[in-house]
């Protein structure tokens, strides 16, 4: 089967310094695959190449066959690439259903300027139900996101995203800065997420990514130190010593 992202070759140097080399990857439908590695591994800028926010030095990106090069940010979420919006994003004095309704309606227009479709308020809402029911925040939907723990802040940016109906989604951090009394809300959240979702996680909390990747990429300064499944990289003796290394030093 054709993966529904495939990524080639794929540099990119900022100034001098090359922060992305030579990567090859895919992701497919129903994947949940884990990036992780170092600080300043190059991480964060592997998912801006993915996202256009920054263009590459040379490499390609395709979706379904075709490349993305020509496509902005913008359109590339229209083409069904999606990263979790950060909570600076969220209107913190508007309940949490008003947030979805405002993502859940944003999506609704793009999608009635592509293909003049016309969708009623039932409809929408409905999909914020959904959006609600499948986040557990159903109890939530008419507190102000201001009163929320951050971790459910956090659920309502992952809803946020899965309101742009998006096929691959990347999970930038998803627990990063949540207390980890709140880390089954992100890790619950991720396992009932789409079954054919194609998912990217990049995370530091190796609980997180060891409970819910079924391969994991290992990315060492700008280049895939190697693949695996969560037990072929914890078997890994690189792998151990990248994150285990210091500590026994
Ligand atoms: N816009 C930029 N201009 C110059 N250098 C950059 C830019 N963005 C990132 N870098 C550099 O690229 C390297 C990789 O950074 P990146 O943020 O992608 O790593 P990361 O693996 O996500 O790190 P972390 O885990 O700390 O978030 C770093 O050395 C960083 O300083």
């Amino acid at each position: 089967m054709t993966a529904a992202l495939e990524v080639r070759g794929l540099n990119k140097s900022f100034g001098g310094i090359t922060v992305s080399k030579d990567i090859n990857f895919d992701l497919r439908p129903g994947d949940r695959k884990a990036l992780i590695g170092p600080n300043g591994a190059g991480k964060t800028t592997f998912a801006n190449l993915i996202t256009g926010i920054v263009p590459p030095s040379s490499g390609e990106i395709r979706l379904d066959g075709q490349a993305l090069s020509p496509l902005g940010e913008p359109q590339r979420v229209r083409a069904g690439i999606a990263k979790t919006f950060q909570i600076t994003t969220l209107f913190r004095r508007l309940t949490v259903r008003e947030n979805i309704r405002l993502g859940v309606q944003e999506r609704r227009r793009q999608g009635m300027r592509m293909f003049r479709r016309a969708s009623g308020d039932a409809d929408v809402e409905a999909e914020v139900a959904d959006l609600l029911e499948q986040f557990h925040l159903s109890r939530f939907a008419d507190l102000k996101v201001e009163t929320l723990a951050y971790g459910q802040q956090r659920l309502i940016e992952m809803a946020l995203t899965l309101a742009l109906k998006p096929r691959i989604l990347i999970l930038d951090e998803p627990a990063a800065g949540v207390p980890s009394s709140e880390s089954h809300l992100i890790i619950e959240a991720i396992e009932r997420l789409p079954a054919d979702l194609a998912v990217l996680i990049i995370e530091h909390d190796m609980k997180l990514v060891f409970q819910v990747a079924r391969s994991i990429v290992v990315l060492v300064n700008g280049a895939i130190l190697t693949e695996g499944t969560p037990q072929e990289i914890a078997a890994d003796e690189r792998v151990r010593e990248l994150y285990l290394g210091a500590r026994h030093e």
